[in-house]
């Protein structure tokens, strides 16, 4: 969909979030925040642990009160909702723990149509259906009559996306719900969140600490961090004004936006290794990891078979993998002679193949 097509069904100006203490004023955590929830846009809350995210999505929802300015839903001030009505309009998966441990998972799923069930709680058709398509679509059908108290974390996580999913609300809002999933069951939830937003014009607000996965799914990111305003833009133009790099404000990291990735402020390309560049870039990669460097006068050749260790020009022994060119490296730091070493003696081949 073209952004310029989309809706903003939740705005917030001004707003100032944060807790209301027992004694004197309350505890502010972020201030001055503005953004827009467009619906048929993924959208993922980025920023450092405890900056406050949690607490906006407790805002947003209404469990915590707005301390200053606002924030609407579909153009009426959040705090004037009913829950029920606010459930039809957005549904939340937080990462507290959840009670239901002797529920199926099909029952709690089904718990998600509470809204819109009548007063008995008796499913419609419809509200099968919505459960059933929301089972399919997270790919948890083999789970549908285990008990809660059963699931692995990482279930337990996509029966929770599953149940948001039956809510069927125009937002959905997850905080962390990729958080125990591993690397494909991550990218493929996250494509799944994508798609619902495209296909079924929602607007879906993920908290996430994950900015590899984000950059290649998201359509916006709000980049919040300690006593910034709120960064709010699409992801490649964040990445392009180098803003991304709030999240990364110490001095060992940074985000190379050639290649997308988070790595460590030493340059690889400082290493002089010539030859094949994908070896090369991984061999740089886990020496910087490693915090190992080559003596004066060494240059490293990567070629298909392995690495040629070249000492003024001239090729004085050559390893299979990288983990024995690091072995190397080590034993050189640390003083030691280095055919002491009888890994080394077994890795080392013959020059001149
Ligand atoms: N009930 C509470 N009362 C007072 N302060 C709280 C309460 N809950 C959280 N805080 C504080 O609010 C701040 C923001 O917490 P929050 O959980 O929103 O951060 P977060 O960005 O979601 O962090 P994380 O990435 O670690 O989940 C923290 O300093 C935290 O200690």
């Amino acid at each position: 969909m073209n952004p310029s097509q989309s809706t903003s069904l939740l705005q917030a100006r001004n707003l100032s979030i944060g807790y209301h203490v027992k004694k004197g004023a309350p505890k502010l955590i972020a201030d001055g925040l503005n953004f827009d929830l467009k619906d048929g846009e993924l959208t993922c809350l980025l920023g450092p642990n405890g900056v406050g995210k949690s607490t906006l999505i407790k805002t947003i929802m209404g469990r915590l009160p707005v301390l200053e300015g606002e924030v609407r839903l579909k153009n009426q001030l959040i705090q004037y909702y009913r829950s029920d009505a606010l459930a039809k309009e957005l549904a939340v998966v937080l990462t507290d723990k959840i009670g239901g441990a002797q529920l199926t998972v099909e029952d709690l799923i089904a718990l998600g149509r509470t809204p819109h069930t009548n007063w008995l709680g008796k499913m419609s058709g419809e509200d099968q259906a919505k459960v059933d398509e929301a089972i399919a679509q997270t790919h948890i059908g083999y789970l549908r009559g285990s008990l809660i108290a059963e699931l692995s974390d990482g279930q337990l996580q996509k029966v929770m996306i599953a149940r948001a999913i039956a809510q069927d609300a125009g937002i959905l809002i997850l905080d962390e719900p990729t958080a125990h999933l591993d690397l494909v069951n991550r990218f493929e939830i996250m494509f799944l969140l994508r798609k619902i937003a495209k296909e079924s014009k929602k607007a879906i607000l993920i908290v996430t600490h994950d900015l590899e996965i984000a950059l290649e799914t998201a359509d916006q990111f709000w980049l919040m961090t300690c006593g910034e305003p709120l960064r709010t833009g699409l992801p490649e133009d964040l990445v392009c004004s180098g803003a991304i790099n709030q999240l990364l404000p110490g001095k060992e990291l940074f985000f190379d936006a050639a290649k997308g990735k988070v790595k460590l402020q030493s340059p690889a390309e400082d290493f002089p290794i010539q030859g094949n560049p994908t070896k090369a870039q991984w061999l740089a990669h886990a020496l910087v990891k490693n915090g190992l460097k080559f003596p004066i006068g060494v240059t490293i050749e990567a070629t298909e078979q392995g690495f040629l260790w070249k000492e003024e020009g001239k090729v004085m022994r050559g390893f299979d993998e990288i983990g024995e060119v690091l072995d190397w490296c080590g034993k050189d730091e640390r003083g030691r002679m280095k055919d002491e070493s009888p890994n080394i003696h077994r890795s080392r081949r013959k020059i001149g193949r």
